[in-house]
């Protein structure tokens, strides 16, 4: 069965002390990616966190987010089921490797050996099959993102977050982690809005794009 959903953003819009910050109405299909730029300080992050259930309360929100027939808008970030990429990786310094993705595996996978298991599949996956027992920080930049990304995919998430997930990696490696994402996002069949300042980033996700602020 195909529970792919897509990810309606209705009518929203988020204010700052009385002011509206971002507004958006959108439909991002499965797979579809929805590419939001705009300047600095436009509310594009503030947006992901909006849609992620992680708003700052002194934001003020209206309009409905929908993830197929479910609505998210009041549900807690940990019932909302998105995988989020932000500009750092953030691993955790105090776990190996597989234990970073071996955390994300859904609570129903109750057994350590089994949770372990799904997160060696994961790296091999993504060409690390020998690095579970390093440390994050013994890793490069592409290869803490291809970890970021497999700790994402483990915890099945119905739709998914980039916050300029590929701005600190140089460029042969930011197309390289860039298509990773996307190939995985379409093979999943996720909704996915990126935020990002780069045009090649907004060429490659090769969906809709949409300016917010004053470009
Ligand atoms: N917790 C907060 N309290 C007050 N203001 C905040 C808070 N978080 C963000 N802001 C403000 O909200 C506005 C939008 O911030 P946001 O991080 O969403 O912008 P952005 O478009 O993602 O910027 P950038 O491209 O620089 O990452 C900014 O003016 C910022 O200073």
């Amino acid at each position: 069965m195909d529970r792919a959903t897509g990810l309606r953003l209705e009518n929203i819009s988020i204010s700052l002390e009385g002011r509206e910050l971002i507004a958006v109405d959108a439909t991002i299909a499965p797979g579809e990616v929805l590419t939001v730029m705009g300047p600095s300080g436009s509310g594009k992050s503030t947006l992901i966190a909006c849609v992620a259930g992680f708003l700052d309360p002194v934001f003020e929100a209206s309009g409905r987010i929908l993830s197929g027939d479910t609505e998210l808008t009041s549900l807690p970030a940990e019932a909302r089921h998105a995988g989020i990429l932000f500009q750092d990786p953030l691993l955790f310094p105090h776990l190996s490797v597989l234990d970073n993705i071996a955390i994300a595996v859904p609570q129903r996978i109750s057994g350590r050996n089994e949770r372990r298991d799904i997160a060696r599949a994961a790296l091999e996956r993504v060409d690390l099959a020998g690095f579970g027992d390093r440390d994050p920080d013994t890793l490069s930049g592409g290869q803490k993102a291809r970890v970021a990304l497999q700790r994402v995919t483990v915890s099945e998430p119905r739709l998914l977050l980039l916050d300029e997930p590929f701005s600190k990696l140089d460029s042969a490696l930011r197309g390289q982690v860039r298509e990773m994402v996307f190939d995985h996002a379409r093979a999943a069949r996720l909704p996915v809005i990126l935020v990002t300042h780069d045009g090649a980033d907004a060429e490659a996700a090769n969906g809709r794009i949409i300016a917010v602020g004053s470009l």
